[in-house]
């Protein structure tokens, strides 16, 4: 059985023009999609909706065989464009939030793992844009989900931290074998981490092509194998990453 399974009509903001149109996909238990599309396409709205914070009326997502609408249900991890933590909260307190249970050497472990060792008791007004989005990834990491939705997740990060974040991202999952919806406009990017690749159109979005990587694991960034993946898919469709299918 699908862990996830979108069905979406349509989705329409108020005096907004239809942005999502028909968006229909199931995600296996531990499958790991990202999803590429135009600026402006959909791609976060579609989080949204799965995450519940966005309502779906024409449509139905449904996780783990039940059906959910405009809640946010607790076992979705979502690493947003932007860090959204609280500002008069530390480090430590943002996390405590969604998880307040936890062990403070669980945290200060965590915060190691993305790089912000001691980091505990800073607020986040004292901590730069690039280190504020890695306790965003600690904070959804925490809450060990079932099914983790980030929207490019490592944008404006310098590339080894981007690296090192990916790595991470990869054992994670391993180890909490959660399914992944991954955003991103970064082709290499989706090659080196997804099993399939959904490419939407632009709006109203459509899914226009999806395509399961085969690679064998572990993969590398930049390795041979997947570069010649990823050109022999742009030879066979070069309109994918222009942006310009309709
Ligand atoms: N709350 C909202 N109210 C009205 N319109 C919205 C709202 N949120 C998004 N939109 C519109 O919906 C469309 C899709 O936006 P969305 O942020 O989902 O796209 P995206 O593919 O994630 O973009 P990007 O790649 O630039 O981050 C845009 O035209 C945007 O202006």
């Amino acid at each position: 059985m699908a862990e996830l399974n979108v069905r979406i009509e349509n989705k329409q903001y108020i005096h907004g023009t239809n942005v999502l149109d028909n968006i229909e996909f199931n995600l296996a238990a531990g499958e790991f999609v990202a999803i590429i599309g135009p600026s402006g396409c959909g791609k976060t709205t579609l989080l949204n909706m799965i995450s519940g914070l966005e309502p779906s009326e024409a449509g139905s997502i449904v996780f783990e065989g039940e059906r959910f609408y405009g809640q946010m249900c607790t076992q979705i991890g979502y690493i947003f464009q932007q860090p959204r933590l609280m500002p008069w909260l530390t480090v430590e307190q943002n996390l405590l939030l969604v998880q307040p249970n936890s062990r403070p050497d669980t945290i200060s472990e965590l915060l190691a793992s993305v790089g912000l060792e001691g980091k505990q008791n800073c607020y986040p007004r004292t901590l730069s844009g690039g280190m504020q989005r890695r306790v965003s990834i600690a904070r959804a990491f925490l809450i060990n989900p079932k099914l983790l939705l980030l929207d490019e997740p490592f944008n404006s990060l310098d590339a080894p931290t981007a690296a090192r974040l990916r790595l991470l991202l990869i054992k994670f999952c391993q180890r909490q074998r959660c399914s992944v919806i991954f955003v991103t406009h970064d082709l290499q990017e989706a090659v080196y981490l997804a099993d399939r690749i959904l490419f939407l159109s632009q709006p109203p979005s459509r899914i226009v092509h999806q395509e399961s990587i085969t690679l064998r694991r572990p993969r590398t960034e930049s390795g041979t194998d997947e570069l010649s993946w990823q050109a022999a898919l742009l030879a066979k469709h070069p309109s994918l990453l222009a942006g310009s299918v309709n």
